[in-house]
């Protein structure tokens, strides 16, 4: 996320505009707490993870009585303009804010990557990274051990994390909320692959998943004959660190349309990735909406595990 606030303010600097940082999300907009940025403020942070402003999950703010004083504050200070960076749930608080009279502009940024029409948010690939790097070192005591080892993976209510981590990290199975789990299905593919002298059973299971990672973890030590199980929760290693490329690249572009969509008088609109563009979305397509998981890239990462019964 600092990559998009660096984006944004240096953007709207080199307009000739004031920039202010409010301060832990919609919490600093009710308690108006705001700083004043200049170019040197946003200096050294592209590189860091987290966000330099801080950030909050405001429960005040859902109430429409919230809303109201959030934008009074905005109004009150003479702010023209407000970029919101976030999810689902920020872009519907953005929403209602421009239904208010605020000129508003998303960015999308969530580690989920369920905000609809970008196909990508901020943090994701970042995330889906150190996810991987975990899965991959995991992968390695797994295969010399000859074990089997489910990884939790963030995503409360949203697979993609796993998903991608599981094709992308080779994983011969995953769990995620969006589809029925199938733990006979899983047993069996855990025993064929026993069978068949791999050194290891990878599951990735997110977060929120129907059937838990740690009950799946117990129910293969109850299997006799297969594989013996541990247990790892990533938890939120995956919301820090370092940015990569990609994010941080993201992120700035992000930024940039941002302001060129309010310098154009743009406003209630998400900037989006779409193919090379940043398009600009109305707001109240993606407000508290989800995409949903591509069932064909869960299709895919069961024939990429090669267990089918065919596939021998
Ligand atoms: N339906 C909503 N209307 C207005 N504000 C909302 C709504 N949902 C969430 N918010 C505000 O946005 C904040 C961030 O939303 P949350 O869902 O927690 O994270 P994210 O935006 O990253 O998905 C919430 O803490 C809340 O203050
Ligand atoms: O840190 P918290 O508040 O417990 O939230 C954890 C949840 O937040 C997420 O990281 C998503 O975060 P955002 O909604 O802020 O994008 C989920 O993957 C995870 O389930
Ligand atoms: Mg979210």
């Amino acid at each position: 996320m600092n990559g998009a606030i660096r984006g944004v303010t240096r953007t709207a600097l080199e307009r000739g505009w004031e920039v202010w940082g409010v301060e832990n999300g919609y919490e600093g907009l009710l308690e108006d707490r705001r700083r004043r940025l200049d170019d040197r403020s946003v200096g050294g942070i592209l590189h860091r993870g987290g966000t330099v402003l801080g950030t909050a999950r405001s429960k005040e703010f859902v109430t429409p009585e919230g809303q109201r004083r959030a934008a009074e504050n905005l109004l009150g200070a003479g702010i023209g303009g407000l970029v919101v960076i976030g999810g689902e749930g920020s872009l519907a608080g953005a929403q209602r804010l421009f239904e208010l009279g605020i000129g508003t502009i998303g960015i999308p940024a969530t580690i989920d990557n369920d905000v609809p029409h970008t196909e990508m948010a901020v943090g994701v690939d970042t995330a889906l990274n150190t996810a991987l790097e975990s899965i991959d070192r995991i992968k390695d005591t797994a295969s010399s051990h000859q074990r089997a080892h489910v990884v939790e993976v963030m995503g409360r209510n949203c697979g993609y994390l796993a998903l991608m981590s599981a094709i992308a990290g080779g994983a011969e199975a995953v769990l995620v909320p969006e589809f029925e789990p199938d733990p006979e299905g899983i047993l069996e593919a855990l025993r064929r692959s026993y069978a068949r002298g791999k050194p290891h059973f990878i599951v990735v299971a997110a977060e929120g998943a129907a059937l838990t990672a740690a009950e799946l973890h117990e129910y293969i030590n109850r299997t006799p004959g297969a594989f013996e199980s541990r247990l790892t929760v990533l938890g939120h290693v995956q919301r820090g660190g370092s940015p990569l490329a990609y994010d941080r690249i993201l992120s700035g572009r992000m930024g940039a349309a941002a302001v060129e969509a309010l310098v154009g008088g743009e406003t209630g609109v998400m900037i989006g990735l779409q193919g090379r563009r940043m398009e600009r979305i109305p707001l109240p397509e993606v407000a508290g909406k989800i995409r949903p998981l591509d069932p064909e890239l869960y299709e895919l990462a069961q024939v990429l595990a090669g267990l089918s019964a065919s596939g021998a």
